[in-house]
């Protein structure tokens, strides 16, 4: 059913370069004012479907719907949409001011004042030609684009893995203090994500192509526990669970299985002596998208 709140609905979406199915018949929608994540592996086709979503490249077949039509050559849709990615080209001869300067030609929402604000934070030298700005500062001007933008749809394909830790941490702030503020869609695209985890409302994840996890990010906290104790106990609780990871040494084992648990089991893990502990988003998607955990499971 179309959520009437999607800003983009996509269904059995495919993209193929040769014999390389990049997105794989995917159907997902994108609820408006939400920050969603998009995680996955390398090479798993999210920068794909990032260039699909922004009209940037052509589906090999299934629909694109972004705020009602084809983002593909709409300027309609395109003048809502903000797409930073590390990628990024510029004219040969533009310095980091230029890009600011002509920002409000391409997004109608543009806060100049917010943008200076943030050249000062992210210490963005102005007059340098962006040819010779080191890798970080380029990811600044990027990460300055996209937040002072404010499009009703902004996508951040990993523009600020070249920000230090400290610079990482003001994007994330500045982030969630301008969305509560201005809300709008964001999608993230990132490897961090312990870092981004608080931040992300929705998570998306895909693998090889495929959309396999597409659930509220609270949701998906609490949907997956570490069981750890004598592997005795830890093997007798766990029996009949989807396991999605087992380590054991010697006579003690840890094993992360997938579900909430009742009050009943949590009092039942205690009596037996059992540790339960929270399995973080990013252990949740390193096991979801580790083949091993396959492998794990035949053998279980
Ligand atoms: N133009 C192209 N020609 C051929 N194959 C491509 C092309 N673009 C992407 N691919 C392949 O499609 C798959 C998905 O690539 P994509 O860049 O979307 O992955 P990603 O999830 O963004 O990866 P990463 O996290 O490493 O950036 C990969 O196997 C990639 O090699």
């Amino acid at each position: 059913m179309t959520d009437t709140s999607a800003v983009v609905s996509v269904t059995a979406l495919s993209k193929r370069f040769g014999s390389v199915t990049a997105v794989d018949s995917v159907d997902f929608e994108v609820r408006e004012n939400t920050i969603y994540g998009l995680l996955g592996r390398n090479g798993a086709g999210k920068t794909t479907l990032m260039q699909l979503l922004t009209g940037q490249d052509f589906a090999s077949s299934g629909s694109i719907n972004v705020f009602g039509a084809s983002p593909v050559e709409n300027p309609d849709v395109l003048s809502q949409i903000c797409f930073i990615k590390e990628s990024q080209k510029y004219p040969d001869e533009f310095r980091a001011k230029h890009v600011f300067k002509s920002a409000p030609w391409f997004f109608t929402n543009w806060d100049a004042a917010f943008a200076e604000e943030l050249i000062e934070e992210f210490n963005v030298p102005l007059n340098r030609p962006i040819k010779k700005l080191s890798r970080g500062q380029l990811s600044a001007v990027g990460v300055i684009v996209g937040l002072a933008s404010r499009a009703p749809l902004t996508f951040f394909d990993e523009p600020y893995l070249g920000l230090d830790a400290v610079a990482r941490q003001i994007f994330y702030d500045r982030l969630l203090a301008d969305y509560s503020e201005h809300p709008r869609t964001v999608i993230l695209s990132t490897h961090l994500i312990d870092e981004v985890s608080n931040l992300l409302e929705h998570v998306l994840v895909i693998d090889q192509g495929r959309i396999i996890i597409d659930e509220e990010a609270d949701a998906l906290r609490g949907s997956a526990t570490t069981v750890a104790g004598t592997r005795a106990a830890v093997e007798r609780f766990t029996a009949g669970r989807t396991l999605l990871h087992s380590e054991s040494i010697g006579g003690l084992a840890s094993v992360t299985i997938q579900g909430q648990l009742s009050a009943f089991e949590r009092a039942d893990a205690a009596d037996s002596g059992l540790e339960l502990l929270p399995v973080s988003l990013q252990q949740l998607i390193v096991r979801s998208t580790n083949t091993s955990t396959h492998d794990f499971q035949a053998s279980a």
